[in-house]
């Protein structure tokens, strides 16, 4: 709803929906009748609009979005449409954030001002839909056409200082906004508004070739994403026709875009983050009634490519940090690393270069283990070696504050292992990036049997605090992510083996919106990684792996990948691996006749019959692979929910969020197709284990439950 209350000749409207002021049908409704309410009434010279609490509004409210339902009158633009037409100034007064509908609101508005830490913007594209209120019509009138099309297609944020360079701000205040609100709009009463009212600015004359060329650029930075061109498609109507006739084709495009199937999958991925965030133990404990402790200061054990990435992402959310590197050479070098990765964020204008040198100034190099002793939180990113892992562990203990918490940037070893070298085993706890830890957005916190509630809390606020998206899971086999990723990178060797060329199978993966096909993945990572932990996971068995290995404990194995390493293809390391590189280092890749010569051989040697695979059955047998996996993780109680699957895929390996992840996605296909064609996975290949149908699944898709239905479903362990 909308609170009405008067200030001497000022009307106060105050957007009331707590958390974020969502603008919901209550909220539009009431917004409009108190507009209506204040230019009726004679004594009232002027109108602020603010947001009651932190935010002035993040937008529409986008659960009434659901599945493209049409959102029940008065729109935001019935509603704001009275501040055009009104002759007493209308402020808006922005605290926290003006999103999406928010800053529509304020833009119908004749004077916007804010405090100096607000933020405006219109995140729309990243919900599948565009600011279909006036927003791509009003501001290139009010910043130009340029600086909106970045803006909207980007759905970036934009800080204070920048929106009133751009002009999108009047004033910034530093007072009690609602205070300064109320003056700024004293003072303009009796101000000429003529020029103040957006539809009536004059729109500058933009080239065509402009929009061609945005065009190219979306498509290229967006891949596959449609709701940045339908922006631009918003956006050059608002140059080529009369305001009213591109208002109606603005809307018109966002009914368009509001139906489609990106958009219920980019909203759902919306709200799964969040969903993510709220964690629980399997006692009982969640983020509800657990309280993280403080971390004033942090460590980092490690300055290889993990640790100085993991030390980059603390020192630059303000938190000083002490990175330990036994040997002063690998020191320097990680400190290179840091100081190269944050020249590359200033040039990409991610960050000042004041900003840069003020996170590096956090930073305590060291080469000893005893100047951890005071720090509240340490994360330790040494290479895979239990016994190495362990003998830290152990030393931490002594060194440390008993209070603080010791994680393991591990991303397979048993934390319950780990943690018996110690004598706090319930403040250690996994926190697993993902290469490169800095840019990589996924941090999944493996929680071990004896991890406290307290201390998962604190990993979990950690990891929002340095931007991440947060996961938890418990304790299996290469946790939640990787163990996922394992079947889906099995069965794209059975596909090569099979007669898909590994570039085929990219390519699938890519047109379906991968980021990069398995096999640029797996030379970017080194394929040498994989073939020491399969050889030492081979050799805990009591198994000897040889290029001539087919079957291990009954499972069929291929083994190509290993062939590639033992011929010194390596991957982009090396400049050779599923493709050529020119020279180690360079990232263009290059599909190599000699690496099919190789897979021809290989086929030979084990007497496999090549055939055609179609593009549908790679996609299908690489996606259900993993599908599987994944509901046999949430069988398991690995993860609590579906949403935590689908965050991982999203954030860690690059799944689309137009597709929402692969449980949304096998959501969508209906659970009784996905399950049937598991099974006749299964029924084809039977040496795969990992085409074992899951239980879970198979009762899940005796009903016909969509996904938010599942986790009530998991927890009630009713007879599905
Ligand atoms: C005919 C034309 C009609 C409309 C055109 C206009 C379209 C729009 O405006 S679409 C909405 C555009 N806005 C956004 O996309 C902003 C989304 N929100 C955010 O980015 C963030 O929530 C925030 C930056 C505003 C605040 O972040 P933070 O403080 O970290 O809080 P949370 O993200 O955890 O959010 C708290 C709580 O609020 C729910 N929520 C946030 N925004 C919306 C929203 N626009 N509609 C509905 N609900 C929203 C969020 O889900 C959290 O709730 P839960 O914890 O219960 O999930």
């Amino acid at each position: 709803m909308a609170n009405y209350t008067k200030r001497d000749e000022v009307a106060v409207i105050e957007l009331n929906n707590p958390p974020v002021n969502a603008l919901s049908f209550e909220v539009r409704s009431g917004l409009q009748n108190a507009l209506k309410s204040a230019i009726d009434d004679q004594d009232v010279k002027c109108i602020v609009i603010h947001g009651k609490g932190k935010n002035f509004s993040a937008g529409a409210d986008i659960k009434e979005f659901g599945a493209g339902t049409k959102q029940q009158k008065p729109w935001i633009t019935d509603a704001c449409r009275l501040a055009d037409e009104s002759s007493k100034p209308v402020v808006a007064a922005i605290a926290g954030t003006a999103l999406g509908g928010g800053l529509e609101v304020a833009l119908f508005c004749h004077y916007r001002i804010g405090t100096p830490s607000c933020r405006v913007g219109f995140p729309e594209v990243q919900i599948g839909i565009l600011p279909g209120a006036g927003g791509t019509q009003r501001l290139p009138r009010l910043i130009g056409v340029n600086s909106s099309i970045d803006m909207i297609t980007s759905g970036r944020h934009v800080m204070a200082e920048e929106a009133m360079k751009l002009g999108i701000l009047d004033k910034i205040v530093t007072e009690d906004i609602i205070e300064e609100g109320v003056k700024f709009a004293k003072s303009v009463v009796g101000l000429d508004l003529a020029h103040r009212i957006l539809k009536n600015r004059k729109i500058e004359a933009v080239s065509p070739k402009v929009f061609d060329d945005e065009i190219s650029r979306v498509k290229k930075k967006y891949k596959g994403y449609i709701a940045p061109l339908f922006c631009l498609k918003a956006i050059q109507a608002s140059v080529q026709l009369p305001y009213d006739a591109s208002m109606e084709q603005e809307l018109q495009l966002f009914q368009h875009l509001v139906g489609s199937n990106q958009a219920k999958a980019q909203q759902y991925a919306f709200f799964a983050e969040r969903t993510s965030a709220r964690w629980q133990l399997p006692t009982g404990a969640n983020s509800q009634n657990a309280s993280p402790l403080p971390v004033k200061t942090a460590g980092v054990i490690g300055a290889g490519t993990m640790g100085a990435g993991i030390a980059l992402c603390l020192i630059t959310s303000g938190i000083p940090t002490v990175l330990v590197e036994q040997d002063q050479k690998f020191l320097e070098k990680g400190i290179k690393t840091m100081e190269g990765d944050l020249r590359g964020s200033v040039a990409l204008k991610k960050m000042t270069a004041e900003q840069a040198k003020k996170a590096m100034l956090i930073l305590k190099p060291s080469v000893n283990f005893e100047d951890l002793h005071d720090v509240d939180l340490v994360i330790e990113a040494v290479y895979e070696n239990l016994a190495l892992k362990k003998e830290i562990f152990a030393k931490l203990d002594k060194i440390c504050q008993p209070q603080t918490i010791l994680c393991t940037n591990t991303s397979s070893l048993d934390i319950d292992m780990i943690a018996e070298a110690t004598k706090r085993m319930d403040k250690v706890v996994g926190t697993h990036f993902f290469a490169p830890a800095y840019i990589m957005k996924l941090q999944e916190n493996v929680y071990g049997k004896n991890t406290s509630a307290e201390t998962v809390a604190t990993v979990m606020a950690l990891g929002r605090r340095i931007r991440k998206v947060p996961v938890l899971v418990g304790t299996c086999e290469s946790f939640a992510a990787n163990r996922m990723l394992h079947p889906y990178v099995t069965e794209a060797l059975y596909l090569v083996e099979e007669g898909a060329s590994p570039y085929e199978v990219d390519q699938v993966l890519e047109d379906f919106g991968m980021p990069m096909g398995m096999f640029r993945v797996s030379d970017l990572s080194g394929l040498d990684i994989g073939y020491k932990v399969r050889r030492e996971a081979a050799k805990r068995q009591g198994i000897d792996l040889t290029l001539g290995t087919r079957f291990v404990n009954g499972e069929r194995v291929c083994l190509l990948a290993d062939v590639l390493v033992e011929k010194g293809r390596l991957g982009i390391k090396s400049g050779k691996g599923w493709y050529n590189y020119g020279s180690p280092g360079k990232k263009e890749a290059i599909p190599d006749p000699e690496v099919l010569d190789i897979i021809e051989e290989h086929c030979r040697k084990f007497g496999i019959k090549k055939q055609k695979i179609s593009s549908q059955e790679i996609l299908e047998r690489m996606q259900l692979a993993l599908i599987n996996e994944g509901f046999r993780i949430l069988e398991e109680g690995i993860v609590s929910k579906p949403e935590d699957i689908d965050v991982i895929w999203i954030y860690g390996f690059g799944w689309p969020k137009y597709m929402g992840g692969p449980m949304f996605y096998a959501n969508e296909m209906k659970l009784k197709n996905v399950y049937r064609k598991i099974c006749d996975f299964h029924q084809k290949y039977p040496f795969s284990i990992h085409w074992t149908p899951s239980k879970l699944l198979a009762r899940l898709s005796e009903t016909d439950l969509p996904i938010s239905n599942w986790t009530s479903l998991i927890n009630s362990n009713s007879k599905l």
